[in-house]
């Protein structure tokens, strides 16, 4: 590491979103900005999106730490009618971040900007210099390459994007005719976000515009460390989404706090009178192994006893159909579920929703979520945040009758 490196590591940089340089606090230093873009695979859900996220902004954070001549500014990618999101009465295409986050938290983080933003800075369209669309199957690598524990190895050189892209439906973000790439590639990768970084250090410095698709696949080098949980907690909630939780939970579970983010330690003052609840249905029902509802409806119901508790709120995806028979065996209780109206459902869309219920669940007094779902690790994490003792929140529904506890994941900061 050069000198120059260790001052510029430790130099603080801001990036306007219209300019062509960021800068040093001092004016001092200055660095050129390069864009990364990313997409995920179309049928990955909204929560583990935003796990990749954090893959990803971890990454830019490493190259911008690392880099001394340039500053990466990630470009966000809109969210594009989700596989998860089904009510077909609202427009769920092209929704910015700030639909859903607060932008200026973000930034704090990592610099971002939309998608949307940079392509009206560009005139409406945008020339991105290289793809690279990473593969987990690595049946072509020989065993050798195959047995070392990381690995980044151009497989093929596909010219066209297109011809990727067609297999798996949607093209650049529902942008193909704004937005195009010099050369696509398709990568044979296994590895970290760090690993990544390394060699994304070096193809950046001759690039502008960078893109890595399927960036799942690409795996987190610290989860759940310090750098993991800075990022977290920069993915604050948009206002009306914090609002809308606030009013519900004042209304319907007579919990009127209005604390985000407080000191540890003073949760005991904001948390509500009743038990969380995540129920994970739908396509879980088929993929992974979940519990009859009357065996969840008798956790809830043991639990609720034992703590002397007579309301439980319900986030879950399971139809109606299903919520009645977990109303029917719970009738002693108070059952409470936020089910917005048409008006509420086209402000907030499916997505929006599904926070105002995920923030519902992190202010309970104890919660349960489903075991394996991210929806429900969202919620643990927002617990972690908020400061609730950790025997309160990594708790799961499970096949042993009772309610049992999951990996924990806590904060560190
Ligand atoms: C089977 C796998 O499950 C994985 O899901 P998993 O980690 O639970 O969590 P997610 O990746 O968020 O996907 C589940 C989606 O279902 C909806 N959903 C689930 N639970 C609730 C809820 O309580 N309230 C509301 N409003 N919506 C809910 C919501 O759209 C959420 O983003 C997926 O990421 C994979 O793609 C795959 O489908």
């Amino acid at each position: 590491v050069s000198n120059q490196q260790k001052i510029l590591s430790k130099t603080e940089f801001s990036c306007q979103n219209d300019e062509e340089f960021c800068y040093s606090k001092d004016s001092e230093y200055k660095k050129s900005i390069k864009y990364l873009f990313y997409d995920i695979n179309p049928v990955e859900g909204f929560n583990l999106r935003r796990d990749v996220y954090i893959r990803i902004a971890n990454l830019v954070g490493k190259i911008n730490s690392e880099s001394e001549n340039f500053r990466i500014v990630l470009v966000l990618p809109p969210w594009n009618n989700l596989y998860h999101w089904k009510n077909m009465q609202v427009h769920q295409s092209r929704l910015k971040w700030s639909h859903f986050f607060d932008l200026e938290k973000l930034n704090e983080y990592i610099p971002v900007i939309e998608l949307e933003t940079l392509l009206k800075r560009n005139e409406g369209s945008l020339l991105i210099d290289q793809v690279f669309y990473l593969e987990s199957n690595h049946q072509n690598l020989g065993k050798e390459e195959f047995n070392r524990i990381e690995f980044f190895q151009d497989c093929e050189n596909t010219p066209y994007y297109k011809e990727i892209t067609k297999v798996i439906g949607g093209e650049f973000w529902s942008y193909s005719e704004q937005i195009s790439a010099k050369q696509c590639q398709k990568v044979s990768f296994r590895g970290t976000n760090h690993f990544l970084a390394k060699h994304l250090i070096k193809i950046f410095s001759n690039l502008n515009h960078l893109m890595i698709d399927r960036s799942e696949v690409m795996i987190h080098e610290e989860y759940g460390q310090s750098e993991y949980w800075k990022c977290r907690k920069s993915m604050k909630y948009s206002e009306n989404l914090i609002q809308k939780a606030f009013e519900f939970r004042t209304k319907y579970l007579n919990n009127s706090t209005d604390q985000f983010y407080s000191e540890r330690n003073s949760v005991l003052k904001f948390e509500g009178n009743y038990i969380g609840v995540h129920i994970r249905r739908g396509d879980f029902v088929k993929y992974r192994r979940t519990l009859s509802i009357l065996k969840i409806s008798q956790q809830i119901k043991n639990k609720l006893d034992e703590m002397k508790l007579n309301q439980v709120f319900i986030a879950t995806d399971g139809n109606l159909k299903e919520f009645n028979e977990l109303k029917g065996y719970l009738s002693e209780y108070q059952v409470v579920r936020y089910t917005p109206d048409l008006e509420e459902l086209k402000k907030f869309k499916d997505g929006g929703v599904s926070i105002i219920d995920q923030l519902i669940c992190a202010y309970s007094k104890f919660f349960i979520g489903t075991k394996e779902s991210t929806f429900s690790l969202r919620i643990q994490e927002e617990r972690e945040l908020l400061g609730f003792d950790e025997s309160t929140t990594f708790n799961c529904f499970c096949e042993e009758e009772k309610i049992c506890q999951t990996s924990k994941w806590v904060l560190k900061l």
